[in-house]
């Protein structure tokens, strides 16, 4: 399966990153493909004007919905498909999870739309929700200036976990937050030098015993947990 991204957004150039790293090779393998629009080219005044006051007044400006529309009827169509997950970044939305990303992980068209200003009509949202599946979701309590570089981080967590993507699946369902995994979070690393500055690996991983090291680097997660996401241990 070849997973469709599309990015509609006033800065589009923000998404030229996919082209390398991981993301680049799994466009060059063929299991996504990656298309980022801007969306002035949906604007038909001189200035290209993509915002307009808030209609009840307040500070900032919002987003205009007649170029999203046409831009959505340009780059999805005008028929319904529930099969299209259309996401939203936004303060507002629901936080972004790893079990969100597993179930965004399977899904073949996946179109990002990327506000700015202090955020879209509230339209466009509804009339996405008429057409196909949306998710309004946020990366966390603190604010951004515009959803693309939350439309970035769920790209990652997503891809990354389309099957064939990463070389060593196994690998996955060991991370902290997969599904079915104990929520804790990752013990301490460590590599080669085995002295470092006057620091030394701690010798139990040096010890060759695996059950003595699994026992290490389960207390240490336990330790790291409690210490630094007591939520997770509820
Ligand atoms: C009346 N006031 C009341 C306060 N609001 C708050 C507000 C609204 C938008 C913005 C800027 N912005 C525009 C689009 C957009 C998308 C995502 C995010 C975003 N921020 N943080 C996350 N985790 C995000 C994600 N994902 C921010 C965005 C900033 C602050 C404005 C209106």
């Amino acid at each position: 399966m070849t997973m469709r991204l599309d990015y509609l957004s006033i800065f589009p150039g923000y998404f030229d990153v996919l082209d390398i790293s991981l993301l680049g090779k799994a466009v060059d393998n063929g299991l996504v493909e990656v298309h980022a629009h801007d969306l002035r080219d949906w604007t038909h005044d001189r200035h290209r004007t993509v915002d307009d006051t808030p209609c009840g007044g307040g500070a900032g400006m919002v987003m205009k919905p007649d170029p999203w529309g046409e831009a959505f009827d340009g780059i999805i169509g005008i028929e319904p498909d529930p099969s299209v997950h259309v996401i939203f970044p936004t303060p507002s939305g629901i936080p972004f999870t790893q079990s969100a990303a597993q179930e965004l992980s399977t899904v073949e068209r996946v179109v990002f739309c990327c506000g700015r200003y202090e955020g879209i009509d509230h339209r466009v949202i509804d009339y996405a929700r008429t057409m196909w599946t949306v998710h309004e979701l946020s990366l966390g309590d603190y604010v951004l200036n515009g959803g693309e570089v939350a439309a970035l981080a769920i790209t990652e967590a997503v891809v990354r976990l389309i099957p064939g993507f990463m070389g060593n699946p196994e690998s996955l369902a060991e991370e902290s937050f997969s599904p079915g995994q104990e929520r804790l979070l990752e013990y301490p690393l460590f590599t080669r030098p085995v002295s470092w500055r006057g620091m030394d690996v701690p010798e139990v991983l040096m010890s060759g015993h695996h059950g003595r090291i699994a026992e290490w680097r389960r207390e240490e997660s336990l330790l790291l947990t409690r210490d630094r996401r007591p939520d997770l241990t509820d």
